[in-house]
C-alpha cells in the first residue's frame, strides 16, 4: 500500500483535532472537504465564519461538520492572552500585543495557543504564510519538546524509482527551518531524521551526510562541517548507521558508492538524506519534486512539543490533505 494510503488509514482509526488558521486560501477549503471526506480529522478552520461560508457556498465546497471560529469572539480569547504574556514575559511581551497577535489576521498565534493547549491535537499552515511567520508563531506558542535544541523539518520524497531509498522513499533534511545549521546542530537534525525514518517507513535508518566531496575528496571547511558532524550523531546516538561526507550520487548508487566510499555502511543504500545547509536542501527538494516528479509530503516539522507542520505556498490540495493526515497521526501517537 501507497505510505501516504498507510498513513490516512492510521488516522481515520484514530480521530484527531487538527486547527488551519489559514480560511483565507481557498485551497485550505477544498482540503477542509476531502479531509471530513475520507473520515481523516475533526477540523477547526479559524476566521470569520460567514465570510468562510459564503467564500465556500461561492465555490461550491461542503464544510458540514468543520467548527468555524473567529478568534476574536471566542471565549478561549482572554485565557490565551494571559498565558501568552506569561508565556513570553522574559521577551517583554504585553497584553495588548498579546492581543495584537492572537487576533491578526493570519490566526498562526492563535491557532498555536490552541495546540499549546490541547484545543487542537495539531495544527497545518503555510499555503499562504512564509515558513518564517509558520515557524516563529509555533516557536513561540508550542515551542521545542523537552531536551530539543534544534528544531528542524524533513521531507517524505516518494520518488518514481523503487531502487532508491527504500523502495523509492527517501527522508530529505533540513529542507525547511535552519538556514545555516553548525556541526552540532546537523548532527541533531540527522538524529532526529534518523528517528522519524523508523516511525514513518518502520526501518532503520541509512543516513547519508550530504556535500559537495566524498571521504576526502576535496578539503573545506564546510566539508569539515560534514564529517564532525557525522562524528556527533554517533555520540548522541551510538547505534545510528550514519556515514559523511558523501557526495549525493554516492550516497544513492550502489556502483558509486562503492568507488568513491568503499567499505561505507551506508553508501549506495541512504534512505535519509541529510543536506549541509538550508539552501541545498530546499532547493534539492523543490528540484527533485518538480523536475524529477517526486511526491514531497512535508514540511514535517521535528523537534516541537506538539505537531505543527508546514506547507509550501506552492502546495496542492492533496499537498495539504496529506500533511493534516500526518498531523493527525503524531497528534494521536
Ligand atoms: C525559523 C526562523 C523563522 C526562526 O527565526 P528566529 O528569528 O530565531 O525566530 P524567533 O526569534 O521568533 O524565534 C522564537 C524562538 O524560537 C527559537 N528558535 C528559532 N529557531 C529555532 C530552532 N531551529 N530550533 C529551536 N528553537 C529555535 C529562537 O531561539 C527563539 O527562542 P526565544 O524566543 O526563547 O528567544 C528562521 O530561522 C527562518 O526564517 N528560517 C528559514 C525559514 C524559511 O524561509 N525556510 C525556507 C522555505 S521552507
Ligand atoms: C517549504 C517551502 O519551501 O515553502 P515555500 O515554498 O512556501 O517557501
Amino acid at each position: 500500500m501507497h505510505l501516504v494510503d498507510q498513513i490516512k488509514q492510521k488516522a481515520q482509526k484514530n480521530l484527531q483535532t487538527v486547527v488551519l488558521p489559514e480560511s483565507y486560501d481557498e485551497r485550505m477549503l477544498y482540503a477542509a472537504e476531502k479531509i471530513v471526506a475520507e473520515g481523516l480529522a475533526k477540523l477547526v478552520i479559524l476566521g470569520d465564519p460567514a465570510k468562510i461560508q459564503a467564500e465556500a457556498a461561492a465555490k461550491g465546497i461542503n464544510l458540514a461538520g468543520v467548527e468555524l471560529l473567529n478568534p476574536a469572539d471566542s471565549p478561549k480569547l482572554d485565557q490565551y492572552i494571559a498565558d501568552f504574556v506569561e508565556l513570553r514575559k522574559s521577551k517583554g511581551m504585553t497584553a495588548e500585543e498579546a492581543k495584537k497577535l492572537l487576533t491578526a489576521d493570519d490566526n498562526l498565534y492563535y491557532a498555536g495557543m490552541m495546540v499549546r493547549n490541547g484545543d487542537a491535537g495539531g495544527e497545518v499552515a503555510g499555503a499562504t504564510g512564509t515558513t518564517g511567520n509558520v515557524l516563529k508563531a509555533a516557536f513561540q506558542t508550542v515551542g521545542p519538546a523537552a531536551g530539543i535544541k534544534t528544531v528542524s523539518s524533513f521531507f517524505l520524497m516518494i520518488t518514481k524509482t523503487p531502487s532508491f531509498g527504500e523502495n523509492g522513499i527517501i527522508l530529505f533534511a533540513d529542507c525547511a527551518v535552519n538556514p545555516n545549521p553548525d556541526a552540532q546542530a546537523l548532527a541533531e537534525i540527522a538524529v532526529a531524521t534518523a528517528g522519524n525514518c523508523k516511525a514513518f517507513l518502520d526501518v532503520e535508518a541509512r543516513v547519508g551526510m550530504l556535500s559537495f566531496s566524498t571521504k576526502g575528496s576535496a578539503a573545506h571547511a564546510d566539508v569539515d562541517k560534514v564529517t564532525k558532524a557525522a562524528e556527533i550523531a554517533k555520540t548522541i546516538k551510538p547505534d545510528i548507521q550514519i556515514d559523511g561526507e558523501l557526495q549525493a550520487d554516492a550516497a544513492l548508487l550502489p556502483k558509486v558508492g562503492e568507488k568513491k566510499a568503499p567499505g561505507s555502511p551506508v553508501a549506495g543504500k541512504a534512505n535519509v538524506l541529510i543536506f549541509p545547509d538550508l539552501d541545498a536542501g530546499n532547493i534539492a527538494y523543490k528540484l527533485v519534486e518538480r523536475v524529477a516528479g517526486a511526491e514531497a509530503v512535508g514540511p514535517i516539522i521535528q523537534g516541537l512539543a506538539k505537531p505543527v507542520n508546514d506547507l509550501s505556498r506552492g502546495c496542492s490540495v492533496d499537498d495539504i490533505v496529506n500533511v493534516v493526515a500526518i498531523t493527525a497521526v503524531q497528534a494521536g501517537a
